[in-house]
């Protein structure tokens, strides 16, 4: 479990980090999401000891990444693709990794094997693909076969093949019992591959809820499309709907789930020729937090101003 709290971190005058305060449980993938500049690399680097915060902390297990003694076992991280020298192979690569490490030889295959790079284990890093770079990045950070894995947009840039790779691999190290966090600055890329998101945006906590409680709660409204809609209106209406009646003679229902619209009209013995739940996106979400925040702390910033 990885637990931030009150985390504060200043660049001079840049405010990265403004008292944000999160918790990354184990068994589920969590999206750490935020625009760019919103502080995730920051968060990440505090978290593993790269940075120190102005105030508040991060731990891992209740203990902070530098009192922990043997890290790689317990803690796996990407945060750059182009870790490998070009001119090593990857099991060179992982194995000096290892070596330095304490870690046994034999994990290097088995990482390898994990991460689906043993037929070119030998060939330099050089001439690997994005995507390839990728996979080796997550099989450094599993050599020490850690209970927690951060990763630093590992999506970015890679083809579709990729990304799906990337998420069922995400998946089992979950299901697996570990704490897997990874950051993106894209909700669209974030929303079939986490079970949980944290919003940062401007430094501070936007949200933390699972990517199912973020649909529900967005739900919009029903589209329905009736050759009776005004007696569907009036019946809706009385079982205390709000309907709005569009230029078409749709009716968008809002307070009523579509079963309960279906079963009203049924009742009525009223022909239902459409019956459609219509959500905002997440990706719709995701915008209005953020720009909201982005508002609210250049609204701030003026008001303070001396
Ligand atoms: N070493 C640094 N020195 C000065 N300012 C920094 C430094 N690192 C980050 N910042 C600033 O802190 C803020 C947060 O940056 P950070 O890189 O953590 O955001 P991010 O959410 O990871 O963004 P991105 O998606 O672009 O990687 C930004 O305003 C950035 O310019």
């Amino acid at each position: 479990m990885i637990v931030v709290e009150e985390l504060t971190k200043r660049y001079g005058p840049t405010l990265a980090l403004d008292r944000l305060s999160f918790e990354v449980r184990p068994g589920v993938v969590t999206g750490f999401l935020g625009p760019n500049g919103a502080g995730k690399s920051t968060t990440l680097r505090i978290i593993l000891g790269l940075h120190h915060p102005t105030s508040g902390r991060a731990t891992i297990d209740n203990r902070r990444y530098d009192r922990i003694r043997r890290p790689m076992h317990e803690v796996g991280a990407v945060l750059d693709t182009d870790a490998a020298h070009p001119g090593r192979s990857a099991f060179h690569h992982l194995a000096c990794l290892a070596r330095s490490n304490g870690i046994g030889k034999a994990r290097v295959g088995a990482v390898l094997d994990q991460v689906g790079l043993a037929n070119v284990a030998h060939k330099r890093v050089g001439g690997f693909s994005l995507g390839m770079r990728q996979r080796l990045g997550i099989a450094g950070a599993l050599l020490g076969d850690p209970a927690v894995v951060l990763l630093d947009e590992p999506v970015n840039g890679l083809d579709a093949a990729g990304i799906r790779w990337i998420r069922s691999t995400l998946r089992s190290l979950a299901a697996e019992g570990r704490t897997v966090l990874l950051s993106s600055h894209l909700m669209s890329e974030m929303a079939l591959t986490v079970d949980h998101v944290l919003v940062v945006g401007q430094g501070r906590l936007l949200e933390s809820a699972s990517v199912a409680e973020i649909r529900e709660r967005f739900e919009r409204d029903v589209l329905v499309r009736s050759p009776r809609a005004d007696d569907l209106t009036r019946i809706l209406t009385g079982l205390g709907a709000t309907v709005t009646v569009g230029p078409g003679g749709e009716v968008a229902v809002a307070g009523m789930d579509a079963s309960a619209i279906g079963d009203a009209a049924a009742a009525a013995s009223i022909a239902i020729h459409e019956l459609t739940p219509r959500s905002a996106t997440l990706e719709d979400v995701y915008l209005d937090m953020t720009s909201k925040a982005a508002e609210y702390r250049a609204t701030k910033e003026r008001t303070e101003r001396p």
